[in-house]
């Protein structure tokens, strides 16, 4: 399967996911001169209720916290996007050391981690079915830059160590994600894809501003976290 060796990484999804070749790829550099103002975008409105909150998963690629999302109890709403989208579940993305990590880079700048948030459009039945849609998916991204230690998510690196085997999962529940968003809102926003195999060209990237920190030790505790290499 996909991973990110040598043999199997983004350079070689092209053949079998043909859609790496789309026009709607992510990630991008995000170059922030290129960027224009639109008016009309709105800030966003995040509301999370952190009884949503149900377990945290080894999924061989990641580590993701996953919400129930049977009912609009954790929704996106406002910001670039038109309706109400359910929060699914969250995970990072996380490199080798300190230089890398971050899938997005903001004027050629890589971060240690990224964040990403992922929301699905209620006008579709379910996150499988609006994954295939070009308005599908809503994903907030948090670059998670070198600074203090981040007690908050030292909450997530906690459970880690029980699901260092690819698939294992445990629970991870009352956690609101609020606590893992920076303070401004502020966000550059652009319509692209799922960033890992299926690649699906569904999801509106809303990219903060604002990082928020993450430890020199908590960065080591991500990088010796390799969720295929324990399976
Ligand atoms: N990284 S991301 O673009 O936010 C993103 C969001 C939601 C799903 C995915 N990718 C996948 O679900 N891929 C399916 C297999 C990965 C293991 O769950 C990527
Ligand atoms: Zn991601």
């Amino acid at each position: 399967g996909w991973g990110y060796a040598d043999h199997n990484g983004p350079d070689k999804w092209c053949e079998n996911f043909p859609i790496a070749n789309g026009p709607r790829q992510s990630p991008i550099d995000i170059q922030t001169g290129g960027a224009s103002y639109a008016e009309s975008l709105k800030p966003l409105k995040l509301q999370y209720d952190p009884s949503t909150s149900l377990d945290i998963l080894n999924n061989g690629h990641s580590f993701q916290v996953t919400f129930a999302d049977d009912d609009d109890s954790s929704t996106l709403t406002e910001g670039p996007i038109s309706g109400k989208y359910r929060l699914k579940q969250f995970h990072f993305h996380w490199g080798a050391s300190d230089d890398k990590g971050s899938e997005h880079t903001v004027d050629g700048k890589c971060y240690p981690a990224e964040l990403h948030l992922v929301h699905w459009n209620t006008e579709y039945p379910s996150f499988g079915e609006a994954a295939s849609k070009p308005d599908g998916l809503a994903v907030v991204g948090v670059f998670l830059e070198n600074g203090a230690e981040n007690p908050n998510l030292q909450k997530v690196l906690d459970a880690m160590d029980a699901i260092k085997c690819k698939g294992k999962q445990t629970l991870f529940t009352n956690f609101d994600p609020t606590v893992l968003l920076p303070e401004s809102l502020d966000y550059w926003m652009y319509l692209g894809s799922l960033t890992t195999p299926p690649l699906l060209e569904s999801v509106t990237w809303i990219v903060c501003k604002q990082s928020i920190s993450i430890s020199t030790e908590q960065v080591l505790l991500m990088t010796q976290f390799i969720p295929v290499i324990q399976a």
